[in-house]
Parts: C-alpha cells; sequence; structure tokens
C-alpha cells in the first residue's frame, strides 16, 4: 500500500507503508476457529436460546430480517465514511454525534448522522431484533412483570461503526482490547471479514465471519437481570493484516434510571454502572464492571 492511501489513518498510524516485516504474515498466534450456535430468529425457543446464552454468551442469528441489502449500504457508506482523509474527517465531525475516537490502538468510529438515513433504519430495526431477543431471554428466566416489562421500554440505543484499518504490521496486535459489553444486548453486523475472538472454557478462540448473519452477544446489564445465568462474553477484535474489517455494532441498554435488582448484586442503575466504570478508567485504568457491585 502507498503512503498517502493512509491518509484516512490518525497521523501516528501513517509511515508505516514501507515497512514490510516479519509479521506481514501474521505475527499473533493463530488460533482454532470456533463454530459459534446458530439461531433462526424465524423460530425463537426460550429454553434452546437459554441454554446457548448460559454456554456461550454470543451466538449467529440468521433469518434476522434485515434486508441485507441495507447491511449493505450502510457498510459500503460506513467504508466511504473511514476513508474520508483524517484531517477533513476531524474537521467534518467535530462536534457532531459523528464521533472519532483513538482509544483502542487501531479503531477508529464515525457513527450515527451522516449516512442518510441509513444508520437510523439499521437501528431501529436492529432495535426491533434486540427486543424480540429480550423477551425470548426474559421468557426463559421466567422474568414476570415490572421487572419484565421495565428492562427494555425506552432502553438506551447506540450504533457504532468501527474500522480495524488494514496494516501490514498488524500482525498479533489487537484492533480492540479484551471487555466486555455494558450493554443488556449486542448486535454486530460483522460483514466478512474476520478478526472477533471470544474467550470460551478459559481460551481464546477465533470467530469466523457468517455473511448475512448478526453476531448477538450478551452485555453486563443481562448478566446481572439473569443473577449470573447468563454470561457476559468476554471477547476482542485482532487488528487486520489482511483486509479492513469493518463493523457495525448496535447496543441496547436499560433505562438509566431503572433500579437493576439481582440476586447477586447489590441494587443499581444503569447509570451509577457507567459512572463506575468511568471512575474506575481514570483510577486504574480499565473497566473493573460488575465486580464492583457484586454481594
Ligand atoms: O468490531 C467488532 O466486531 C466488535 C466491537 C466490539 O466489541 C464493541 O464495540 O464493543
Ligand atoms: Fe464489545
Amino acid at each position: 500500500m502507498e503512503e498517502e492511501e493512509y491518509s484516512s489513518y490518525p497521523p501516528v498510524f501513517r509511515h508505516i507503508g514501507g515497512h514490510s516485516s516479519a509479521a506481514h504474515g501474521g505475527g499473533g498466534a493463530i488460533l482454532p476457529s470456533v463454530d459459534l450456535p446458530v439461531v433462526d430468529f424465524q423460530d425463537l425457543r426460550p429454553a434452546a436460546l437459554g441454554e446457548i446464552c448460559r454456554e456461550w454468551g454470543i451466538f449467529r442469528l440468521v433469518n434476522h430480517g434485515i434486508p441485507p441489502s441495507l447491511s449493505r449500504r450502510l457498510h459500503d457508506e460506513a467504508k466511504r465514511l473511514i476513508s474520508l482523509p483524517f484531517e477533513l474527517k476531524q474537521t467534518r465531525f467535530a462536534g457532531d454525534p459523528v464521533t472519532y475516537f483513538f482509544g483502542t490502538p487501531a479503531a477508529a468510529s464515525p457513527s450515527g448522522e451522516s449516512t442518510g438515513g441509513l444508520a437510523e433504519e439499521f437501528g431501529a430495526q436492529s432495535s426491533a431484533v434486540a427486543r424480540e431477543l429480550f423477551e425470548t431471554l426474559a421468557e426463559d428466566l421466567g422474568l414476570a412483570g415490572e421487572r419484565r416489562a421495565s428492562s427494555f421500554s425506552g432502553a438506551g440505543k447506540l450504533l457504532r461503526l468501527h474500522r480495524y484499518p488494514f496494516s501490514p504490521l498488524a500482525g498479533g496486535h489487537l484492533g480492540m482490547d479484551a471487555h466486555t459489553d455494558s450493554s443488556l444486548l449486542t448486535l454486530v453486523s460483522d460483514g466478512d471479514v474476520g478478526g472477533l475472538q471470544i474467550l470460551h472454557g478459559g481460551a481464546w478462540l477465533a470467530v469466523d465471519p457468517l455473511p448475512g448473519s448478526l453476531l448477538v452477544n450478551l452485555g453486563d446489564m443481562m448478566q446481572a437481570i439473569s443473577d449470573d445465568q447468563f454470561k457476559s462474553v468476554k471477547h476482542r477484535v485482532q487488528a487486520s493484516n489482511g483486509e479492513e474489517r469493518i463493523s457495525i455494532c448496535f447496543f441496547a441498554f436499560p433505562p438509566e434510571d431503572r433500579p437493576i435488582r439481582s440476586s447477586r448484586y447489590r441494587e443499581f442503575t444503569y447509570r451509577d454502572f457507567k459512572a463506575k466504570v468511568q471512575e474506575d478508567i481514570q483510577a486504574v485504568g480499565f473497566k473493573v464492571g460488575l465486580d464492583r457491585f457484586r454481594i
């Protein structure tokens, strides 16, 4: 890749085009791939889905009803936006809901506006899918009354576009550090470039793409609501030394001020949780998460 092709990267990532390093062939250990459980959205069964979420905390969703053309257009639009020169993106997106952040080594995330309504449409459809999945899991958990009704209603939603740029030096490096999501549920449209890895049974495993499907993982709030029955799976993303990976991530959060009650945690709200995460990041440099609220 010529150096000018890196113009869409933050300056710190440029000047690497000419270096062909030993890492070119993939310096990181090759992890075994895992076949995630596949769930058919048209045939949701509470007990079967519950079992998958107890064992894995993550699955592939097929027949989800979000038109492939919508996902493809949003992926194309994300790629176009993300490929604009870095300085132009900084000017254009400054102060907008579109954010461009450097917190992770190789991810850059314009999100929200500027996709000509595609992001909003995709977000609305993802939200409907997430709600149905939540209802199915609530059924399996036997959540009733107020506890069930209020967990998803008015839930916060966030759509994030991630780019894991190609770099010949990427081998062995992470595009996103290991973490759990703070959400109830996360839906990821990961296209056809792999890179996601999950911690399962004490080992890191690579998740291969399954074009047309959505990756669904449970977040910390779902783990808490389920009294730790469901897993908020730890995951990370390998930086790409092949094709660039673009992912579109939809997060559903509980209403900020609704008390979350669980036999495993003292009562807290999602607002409390977020504040604690920020406090920990400042104080200790990483998210401690649910352990801060464990009884
Ligand atoms: O890009 C991905 O596939 C996953 C991103 C992710 O884990 C996150 O945004 O929390
Ligand atoms: Fe995540």
